[in-house]
C-alpha cells in the first residue's frame, strides 16, 4: 500500500489540501442539519441512534443563513438544491460528513470535499424506480397527445381524434445513459411491448432484448421516444444542442429526467415550433426555482405538448422514505464506526466494531512516507494496534487504527501533528 502511496503522489500533480481537525464528541454535541425537507425516516434513524442535536428545515437555506448554520455542524444532509462549494466549506470548520439525499451528488464540490477530509455519500437507487415509472407514464401519455387534449379540454375544447395518437407497443425507445434508471426504464418499457436500444459512453451490459446503438446521433435518428438519463458531466452538458436535434427522428418525444444541463432548453423550444419533436416532458431545468415560492420560467411554458413537472422524478413517499433511512445509516456508520463505504469522494474503508478499543481515524495527503510517520505515532508511544485499516486515492489516504483505550489520547494528539494530516478524529 505504502508502494501505492509513492507511486500515485509522483504522477499526479500536488492538490491544495485545505487542513482542518475534528474530534468525536459526545452525541448530544454533534450537531446535525438536514435541509430540503428530508424524510422524517432519516431523522428518526439519527435519534434512534442517540442524536438528539438536530436543525431540519423544509426547504434550502439562503447561502448567509447556510453559512451561519454549518457554523458549528458536524454533519450535513441535502438533496438537489443545496449547493457546497470550497466558500462554503470554509464557513463549516467542523463539517465532517455530508449525505446527499438523492443520487446526483453534482451539488457538491466533490474534490474541495476530498481535499478537506469530508466523505460525501448518497442513495445511489433508492429512487430509481421512481424516476423510471414517471418516464413510462410520461411516455404513454405524451404517444397519446394527452397533455395537449387535457390542456385544451381545461380550456373548453374537444379534440376527440386519433390523429398523432400512438400505442408504445412495437415503438423503439432510446435510453442515453444505461445505469440504474436508463436499465430500469429499459425492462418496464420491453414489459410494455417496446424495443430498447441504448447509448452508454461504457460497455454495458443489455438487459432482456435490448441493444447498444451504434453511437448516440445514430440513437437519436431511428428511436420514437429519447429519453436521458445521464449524470450532470462536462460530456453531457448540453448533450443535446442544435446539432444533436437535427439527428432526432421526426415528430419523436423526448423525455428529460436527469440534469437540466444534459438537454438545452431554447434548441428544444424550437424543435418544438417547427414540430421535429412532437411532445417532450422535462422534470430538470438548468436553472430551478429555490423554493415552491418563486415563479419557475421557461420558454416550454407555451408548449401543451410538453409534460413540465418541477423535478420530482424521484419524489414518491417510498423513495424519500427510503433515502432517508439510507443515506442517514450511512452518516451514523462514518460516526460511530469511521466507515467510508459507498463514500462518492474518501477512499472506502469498511470497518467492524471496534468494541473494546479505540479508534483513530486519520485522513492525510497522500504523500510518500505519511504512513510510516503514522506507525512511528504509535511505535514511539508504544502502543499496541490491534488492527489497522487503509485506502488511498490520488489525493488523500484514510487511515484507520484500533489501540488499547490506555494509550489512544496520547496517541491521538501525536498524530494531529504529523504534516500532512487533513482531519483526525478518535472514536471511544
Ligand atoms: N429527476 C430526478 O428526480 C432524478 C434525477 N436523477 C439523475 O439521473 C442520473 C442518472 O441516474 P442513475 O441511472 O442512477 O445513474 P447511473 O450512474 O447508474 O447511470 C448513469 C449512466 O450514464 C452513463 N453516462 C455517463 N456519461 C455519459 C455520456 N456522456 N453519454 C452516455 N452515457 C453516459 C454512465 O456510464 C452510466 O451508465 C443521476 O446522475 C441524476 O442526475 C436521479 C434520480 C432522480
Ligand atoms: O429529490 C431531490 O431533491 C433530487 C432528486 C435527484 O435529482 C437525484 O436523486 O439525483
Amino acid at each position: 500500500m505504502l508502494a501505492a502511496l509513492t507511486i500515485l503522489h509522483k504522477i499526479r500533480p500536488r492538490k491544495k489540501i485545505v487542513t482542518t481537525q475534528a474530534t468525536s464528541f459526545n452525541k448530544d454535541k454533534i450537531k446535525i442539519v438536514l435541509l430540503e425537507g428530508i424524510h422524517a425516516s432519516a431523522e428518526k434513524v439519527f435519534r434512534n441512534e442517540g442524536y438528539t442535536n438536530i436543525v431540519t428545515a423544509a426547504k434550502s437555506l439562503p447561502v448567509d443563513e447556510l453559512k451561519e448554520t454549518l457554523a458549528d455542524a458536524h454533519f450535513l444532509g441535502i438533496r438537489s438544491r443545496t449547493q457546497v462549494n470550497p466558500e462554503l466549506l470554509s464557513h463549516a470548520p467542523r463539517l465532517a460528513a455530508i449525505g446527499c439525499f438523492c443520487i446526483g451528488t453534482n451539488q457538491v464540490d466533490l474534490e474541495a470535499t476530498e481535499l478537506r477530509g469530508i466523505p460525501v455519500f448518497n442513495a445511489p437507487f433508492a429512487n430509481t424506480r421512481s424516476v423510471a415509472e414517471l418516464v413510462l407514464g410520461e411516455m404513454i401519455l405524451l404517444l397519446r397527445g394527452v397533455p395537449q387534449k387535457s390542456a385544451a379540454a381545461h380550456r373548453g375544447e374537444w379534440i376527440k381524434s386519433a390523429a398523432n395518437s400512438f400505442e408504445t407497443r412495437g415503438k423503439i425507445l432510446g435510453i442515453v445513459g444505461y445505469g440504474h434508471i436508463g436499465t430500469q426504464t429499459g425492462i418496464l418499457a420491453e414489459n410494455l411491448g417496446m424495443k430498447v436500444q441504448f447509448f452508454d459512453i461504457e460497455s454495458k451490459l443489455a438487459l432482456g432484448n435490448a441493444r447498444a446503438a451504434e453511437s448516440f446521433h445514430q440513437l437519436l435518428e431511428t428511436s420514437d421516444v429519447v429519453t436521458f438519463h445521464v449524470p450532470e458531466t462536462d460530456l453531457t452538458k448540453n448533450m443535446m444542442d442544435e446539432t444533436a436535434f437535427k439527428h432526432v427522428k421526426q415528430g419523436a418525444i423526448l423525455i428529460n429526467a436527469s440534469r437540466g444541463t444534459v438537454v438545452d432548453i431554447d434548441s428544444l423550444a424550437n424543435a418544438l415550433k417547427t414540430g421535429a419533436v412532437n411532445g417532450a416532458a422535462i422534470d430538470v431545468f438548468p436553472k430551478e426555482p429555490k423554493s415552491n415560492q418563486e415563479e419557475f420560467l421557461s420558454p416550454l411554458r407555451e408548449y401543451d405538448n410538453v409534460i413540465l413537472t418541477p423535478h420530482v422524478g424521484g419524489s414518491t413517499m417510498e423513495a424519500q422514505a427510503n433515502i432517508g433511512i439510507e443515506v442517514s445509516e450511512k452518516l451514523v456508520k462514518y460516526s460511530d464506526n469511521g466507515s467510508t463505504l459507498s463514500s462518492v469522494n474518501l477512499p472506502e474503508v469498511a470497518l467492524p466494531s471496534h468494541k473494546g478499543k479505540h479508534r483513530i481515524c486519520h485522513i492525510h495527503q497522500n504523500e510518500p512516507g505519511i504512513l510510516a510517520r503514522i506507525n512511528d505515532v504509535f511505535s514511539s508511544n508504544n502502543v499496541n494496534i490491534s488492527a489497522q485499516y487503509l485506502q488511498t486515492s490520488a489525493n488523500v489516504g484514510y487511515v484507520v487504527t484500533d489501540i488499547d483505550q490506555a494509550s489512544s489520547d496520547k496517541a491521538f494528539e501525536a498524530l494531529k501533528q504529523i504534516p500532512g494530516t487533513i482531519k483526525t478524529r478518535i472514536l471511544y
